[in-house]
């Protein structure tokens, strides 16, 4: 099992780069260990819940306890993939709004593997976003960057942060980070693939081909969450392919700082981007407020927002920075 250090180390996390190397060689070495198969007989499916790439996902109860559950199936994919998604959520389970792993089984004769997690009566973003106000946007964006903190502090980046992977049930007031498929440890100094998260969430560093990314990619995705609830325009950042998301990106902030984040890091634009490229000057984030938005935004949110959408991921708030600003502190 590698990780294997770059020749050439341009870019390490800000915090907890050290995550996994504090940590025994068992924490994040996940293809050398055996998983422990509990008993399928004991769960039974009730409904069809949902579909992603990678599995089918369906509400369920354990049998033992009358406890109600999500059987999530997975499709055929490299088992490697399976190991890394169950050896993280074992690590995570127990943290603040980190999705609990209960169970893990196999179909006694195909032996497709199925996960056992708690259940959120989720309630789907395109219903329930329209509708926050600043206290519901401070509420639940704390207890978002709270799970990404701990999973940061756990050496874990999530990689696919976004509203499907957010399942808020707003009558408990219960949120929790699902969807730990794409997550990876953190090593300093390791190129990662850059082929991860979904277009619209993508952090620049992705879309520029910087694989010594870090933790907070995460924080990006955070960024573009609340820039589109805050300005009610979803998704913030809409591009049509991963190269025109980069596109709309520089539309907003400007070609200048991205040419500074790529002669940073040593990196050039590929040739499609230069020869479409035009100069864009940065917009300002005051010129996305309407008449509709205007209840949602103020001076603190804007700040709180131009901290989070940097190019630069070095620049940007992380997790516990992001807590402590004032957006999240001051109440009104
Ligand atoms: N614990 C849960 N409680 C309620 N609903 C859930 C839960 N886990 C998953 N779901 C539903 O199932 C869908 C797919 O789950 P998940 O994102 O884990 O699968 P995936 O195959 O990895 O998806 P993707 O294609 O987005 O990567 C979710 O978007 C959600 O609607």
């Amino acid at each position: 099992m590698s990780y294997p250090k770059s020749e050439r180390v341009y870019s390490i996390s800000r915090v907890y780069a050290d995550a996994n190397e504090r940590r025994p060689r068992e924490y994040w070495d996940y293809e050398n260990y055996e998983i422990e198969w509990g008993n399928i007989i004991n769960y039974e499916i009730i409904s069809k819940i949902g579909r992603g790439k990678y599995s089918e996902v369906f509400s369920g109860v354990n049998m033992l306890n009358q406890q109600p559950c999500v059987i999530k199936v997975l499709k055929p994919v490299k088992i490697k993939k399976i190991f890394r998604e169950v050896k993280i959520l074992q690590n995570l389970t127990g943290g603040p709004n980190i999705i609990a792993l209960f169970d893990l089984v196999r179909e006694t004769n195909s032996k497709i593997p199925a996960l056992i997690f708690e259940e959120v009566k989720n309630v789907e973003f395109r219903t329930l976003y329209p509708k926050f106000k600043k206290n519901d946007l401070q509420y639940y964006f704390t207890q978002l960057l709270t799970a990404l903190d701990y999973s940061h502090s756990m050496g874990i980046i999530h990689r696919d942060v976004k509203p499907q992977n957010i399942m808020i049930d707003p009558f408990q007031k219960k949120l929790r980070l699902i969807d730990w498929g794409l997550a990876e440890f953190y090593h300093p100094g390791v190129d990662y693939n850059v082929r991860v998260a979904s277009r619209y969430h993508k952090g620049p560093e992705l879309l520029v081909n910087l694989n010594q990314y870090d933790y907070s990619l995460d924080l990006w995705s955070v960024g573009a969450m609340i820039a589109a609830i805050v300005f009610k325009k979803e998704p913030f950042f809409r591009g049509d392919s991963n190269f025109d998301q980069l596109i709309k990106i520089a539309k907003i902030l400007g070609t200048d700082d991205l040419y500074s984040y790529l002669k940073k890091y040593g990196l050039k634009l590929s040739k499609e981007y230069v020869e479409v490229l035009e100069p864009y000057p940065r917009k300002a984030w005051n010129s996305f407020v309407t008449e509709n938005n205007r209840y949602l935004v103020d001076d603190d949110v804007i700040d709180l927002i131009d901290n989070l959408l940097r190019y630069d991921h070095q620049e940007r708030l992380t997790a516990k920075e992001a807590l402590q600003h004032r957006f999240f502190t001051s109440l009104d």
